[in-house]
Order: structure tokens, then sequence, then C-alpha cells
């Protein structure tokens, strides 16, 4: 497949609603994907990321900015021009074809020879692993069925990028984990360029190359998942991607490559991850994963909740008057610690990370 680079330059898009009311969906971003990646645009509802996916195929123009596939500027052309193909939350599958005719449809259009489009048409059927439902009609089958039969019909167009729009948001939990498996590992056989919206972020985290996390129409960071999760750019992406304690600290010391903080005067050598000067006063965020029980601790705070989860043990401190959430791995009887109980523990200074 013939993967397109994908470029959004200084992107705005303003809504005029009926009252005459100017809504900014989509405030000046740029982003920059390269052919092959699989990219998720990931924010809560509101954010920008729906609006953001249109304009790219073609059904919402933009109020300011360019937009490239491959080298072409593309905000000129009708959405069949764009070499995009999207799969839709709802299917949008046609109720009186059968499969093979629903998946062939877009190929007839482009009034392909017959053979060429049977050809096209069972090479993805056989790719996606569905020949059994070549006759099949839409009612026919189940939802997780439905949505596999929208992602062979976009795929079967070589699209240079396939689009996403919360393809997995009507199909159950157990359903979603499979499919979200399914679909990357189709993408990593086709090698598509592949931009894909949702507000989980699980399935963003397990998709992706590459996160574009969303606020009120701004990018807040680009990443992968593990450096969105554990070099977040600020606390709102914290938050927003797993669960963060975020405390104050003091830099003790400014070193070549790091800095020794003073977290309620116990001192951690970090690593640098913006420029601060001697004595100023940032936040840091931990993960409540990183830290660590032990006798041995730097610090005691009284228990406000202790619950056992299974796989893990989950504690709300008291932490210089604030709640602090610490999840213990594996968690032995003997380490449990009841409400009002004291628990000793200490930050794990690999793991912090400076905003
Ligand atoms: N056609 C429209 N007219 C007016 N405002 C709109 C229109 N489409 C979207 N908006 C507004 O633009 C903003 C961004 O909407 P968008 O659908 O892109 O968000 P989203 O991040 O995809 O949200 P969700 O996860 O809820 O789908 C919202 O405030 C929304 O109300």
């Amino acid at each position: 497949m013939n993967a397109k680079r994908v470029k959004f330059e200084n992107i705005s898009k303003v809504f005029v609603t009926d009252k005459n009311r100017q809504v900014k969906a989509v405030n000046n971003i740029n982003l920059d994907i390269q052919p092959g990646e699989f990219v998720c645009l990931l924010g809560p509802s509101g954010c920008g990321k729906t609006t953001t996916l249109r304009m790219l195929a073609g059904f919402e123009v933009p109020t300011d900015g360019h937009i490239f596939i491959g080298d072409e500027n593309i905000e000129r052309l009708t959405p069949d021009k764009r070499d995009t193909a999207m799969v839709f939350q709802n299917y949008a599958l046609f109720p009186h074809m059968n499969v093979f005719d629903n998946i062939a449809y877009g190929l007839k259009l482009q009034k392909l020879p017959k053979e060429e489009v049977e050809a096209r048409v069972e090479k993805i059927l056989h790719l996606m692993k569905m020949e059994e439902f070549a006759e099949r009609v839409p009612s026919q089958m189940s939802g997780g069925q439905q949505q596999r039969v929208s992602l062979a019909r976009a795929l079967v167009m070589e699209p240079g990028v396939l689009l996403f729009d919360e393809p997995l948001s009507n199909l159950d939990a157990k359903l979603r984990l499979h499919m979200r498996d399914e679909i990357r590992k189709l993408q990593q056989e086709v090698g598509i360029t592949s931009i894909y919206v949702t507000h989980d972020q699980s399935e963003a985290m397990g998709l992706s190359d590459k996160v574009v996390i969303m606020k009120d129409g701004v990018i807040e960071q680009v990443g992968s998942p593990t450096e969105i999760y554990q070099k977040p750019a600020n606390s709102f992406v914290a938050n927003f991607i797993g669960r963060a304690n975020i405390l104050e600290a003091v830099i003790k010391e400014v070193g070549e490559d790091g800095y020794t903080i003073d977290v309620h005067g116990v001192p951690y050598s970090v690593e640098k991850s913006k420029e601060y000067q001697l004595g100023d006063k940032v936040e840091i965020v931990v993960r409540p994963e990183a830290i660590e029980v032990s006798e041995e601790g730097n610090f005691t705070a009284k228990v406000g909740k202790s619950m056992f989860m299974g796989a893990h043990h989950e504690y709300e401190v008291n932490f210089f008057g604030k709640p602090l959430e610490i999840s213990l791995n594996n968690p032995k009887n003997k380490s449990m610690v009841a409400v009002d109980e004291s628990l000793r523990f200490s930050l794990d200074a690999a793991s912090i990370h400076i905003l």
C-alpha cells in the first residue's frame, strides 16, 4: 500500500452557530504524521478531535491553515479525491447489500473492470478471514462483524490514509479489546498511515505509535504512549492518562543533566525536563505504582483508604495534608495496612518527572 504522510499546518476551525455565536473547535494546530504511522487523537468530549479528522477527510472546511496528504495541498479537493477512507462509528453499511457488494461499492463507483473488483474484494475478504460472510446482509451479522466489513470496505480502496472515527464505541468491552488487536495487526500488515479518534485512553495507548492529546481545540502533547505516560507535558496530560500524584518540590541543586529536588525534606536526584533555577518551586508527577512501600521508606503517612483489588492493592494516604495514591503490585497479605494505620514508603526517584 502507498502509505502517505499527513501534515496539518496552522489549522483552525471556527463554527458559527444559529445564534451567530462563534465556536473555536480547533485552534491553530500543527501535526506531522509519517507514512505508515498509527496516530490516535485523544481528548475529552468537545476537544476538537472529530473536527480535525473531518477536515482531513474533507467533510469540514478549515477556517485557516493548510492540510497536506503526501506533497499535495488538499483543502480544495472533494472527499472522494483525497486518497482517504473512513471507518465510522455506526458502520454506515448499505443494509440491502450483502458483504461482498458493500465492500465492492467504492471500486464499482470508480468504474474498475469487474474482474479487478472481484479480485480486490476477495483479497480483502481473505486478509480479514471473512470469506464465509460474503453473502450475508448486515442485519445477519453482529456489531463486531459489521464493523469488520466497514474496515474491509475502507481497506479495499487502498487509500494513502485510513481514518477511524471512534469505530469501536458501539461494541461491548470484550469485543472492543478483540477488535482493537485486530485493527492494529491488520494496520501493521498492510502498513497504512492511520488516524484514529477516540476518547478511550487504553484504546489510544494500545493502538498508537503516536498519541496526540487535545484539549479545548489545542494540542497539549504529541508523543509515543510511553513518553506521554512517563513524561507528560503538563498536569492535564498527567491526569488524563492514567492516574497521577502531583506534588510540590524545590530545586536544590542544578547539575549538567539533572537536578536534586527537595520533596518535603527528602532529596531526590531526577532527570532534567525543563530549565529551572536553584530555589525554583516545581510540580512533580509521581505515578501511584512508582511509590515503594517499605519499612525503610522516607515517609510515614496515615492510611485513608485501603483496597485489595486482586492483582494490586490501592492505598490513599494523607501526604502533608493532601491525598496521595499508592498502588502496590502483587500484594502479599503481610504488606497490607488498614485504614488509620501508618504506611512507610519512598518515591522511586527514576520515575519522578518534573512538569
Ligand atoms: N457543526 C457544528 N456547529 C457548531 N459547533 C460545532 C459543530 N461541530 C462541532 N462543534 C463544536 O466544536 C467543538 C469540538 O467538537 P468535536 O466534535 O470536534 O469534538 P470531539 O473532541 O470530537 O468531541 P466528542 O468526543 O464529544 O465527539 C465542540 O465544542 C462542538 O460543540
